[in-house]
């Protein structure tokens, strides 16, 4: 059995937002990852599996309960981390911590301490004095604390920097190899490579496509940014690569494989810099489907 089985989900906040008939479902022990641009609607499914909103249509189920109907038994089992975490103000980290154990029935802080120290969290301090990183490891520290079968989390890399990022990542690897069953939304892909076994792609409140992620990783290119001396250079490298968008000095090329044909090219010009830039979730999806799919 699926542990999350999202069929037809939809919700109509009109002039086009909301969530459209999302189906797709999330296997025992699996990762998924939850891809989509900024408004494309995962926290709205996500908070359908939460049972915080009723769908118009279609059905949410967690476990083979309804997302809705069942929500606090469902809870039970689940640990949440929301894209925006609303923090009681008064109160301490810790305190926090025993007041979210408290209401899922436990009397110990469960992992919390463990996982406060993997994230160098001091849970002496003042939630309302935190920055926005350690707030969020704060969430994270909670979603986690009663060691939960599944895992809902909304972008949960916002706001830590790279060493924590990594050490989150290492986590749901870990979490992953227990037998946990993650959902793990983003907008970016390298945010999901490296922890998830297929990747659901959401684009304007509709399921684009659920992929396989070595494949989505294969199908990927660069986009190299070279800044040439002068803009007449930058002119004629251009025409020597049907793909590439000049703009003055500077030139931005897309390219799947080997760099060797551009390295080799750019050896009879005045490079001042050269850069990469990672393939946005829109150009990834326009470079694996094409452009007719993305009208
Ligand atoms: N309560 C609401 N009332 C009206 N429109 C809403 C409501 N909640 C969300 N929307 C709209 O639905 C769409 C999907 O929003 P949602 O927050 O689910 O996207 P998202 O993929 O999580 O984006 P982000 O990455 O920015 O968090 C957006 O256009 C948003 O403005």
């Amino acid at each position: 059995m699926n542990v999350i089985e999202v069929k037809g989900l939809t919700k109509d906040y009109g002039r086009g937002r909301g969530i459209f008939g999302v189906s797709f479902s999330v296997g025992r022990g699996e990762t998924l990852g939850f891809l989509g641009p900024n408004g494309a609607g995962k926290t709205t499914t996500l908070r359908h599996l939460m049972g915080f909103l009723h769908p118009d249509s279609g059905e949410a189920r967690i476990l083979g309960m309804d997302c809705f109907r069942q929500a606090a038994e469902i809870q039970k089992h689940l640990g949440y981390l929301p894209g925006e975490i609303a923090f009681p103000d008064g109160m301490r980290g810790e305190e926090f911590l025993r007041f979210q154990a408290g209401m899922k029935g436990r009397k110990d802080l469960g992992r919390a301490k463990e996982l406060s120290e993997r994230f160098e969290l001091d849970l002496t301090g003042r939630i309302s004095k935190m920055s926005k990183g350690t707030k969020q490891k704060l969430g994270i520290v909670c979603a986690f604390l009663q060691d939960p079968e599944l895992l809902l989390l909304d972008e949960p890399t916002s706001g830590l920097d790279p060493l924590m990022q990594n050490r989150f990542v290492e986590l749901l690897l870990e979490e992953r190899a227990r037998g946990k069953t993650i959902l793990l939304s983003s907008h970016v892909f390298e945010e999901t490579e490296r922890t998830c076994g297929r990747a659901a792609i959401l684009r304007k409140g509709r399921l684009a496509a659920v992929e396989d992620m070595e494949r989505l990783r294969a199908s990927r290119s660069k986009t190299f940014c070279i800044s040439f001396a002068r803009e007449e250079e930058a002119a004629r490298f251009a025409g020597t690569f049907p793909e590439a968008v000049p703009r003055g000095t500077e030139v931005e090329l897309p390219l799947s494989g080997s760099a060797d044909r551009l390295v080799k090219a750019l050896a009879g010009y005045e490079v001042r810099d050269l850069s990469t830039r990672s393939q946005t979730l829109e150009e990834l999806f326009l470079s694996y489907y094409g452009e007719e799919a993305a009208k």
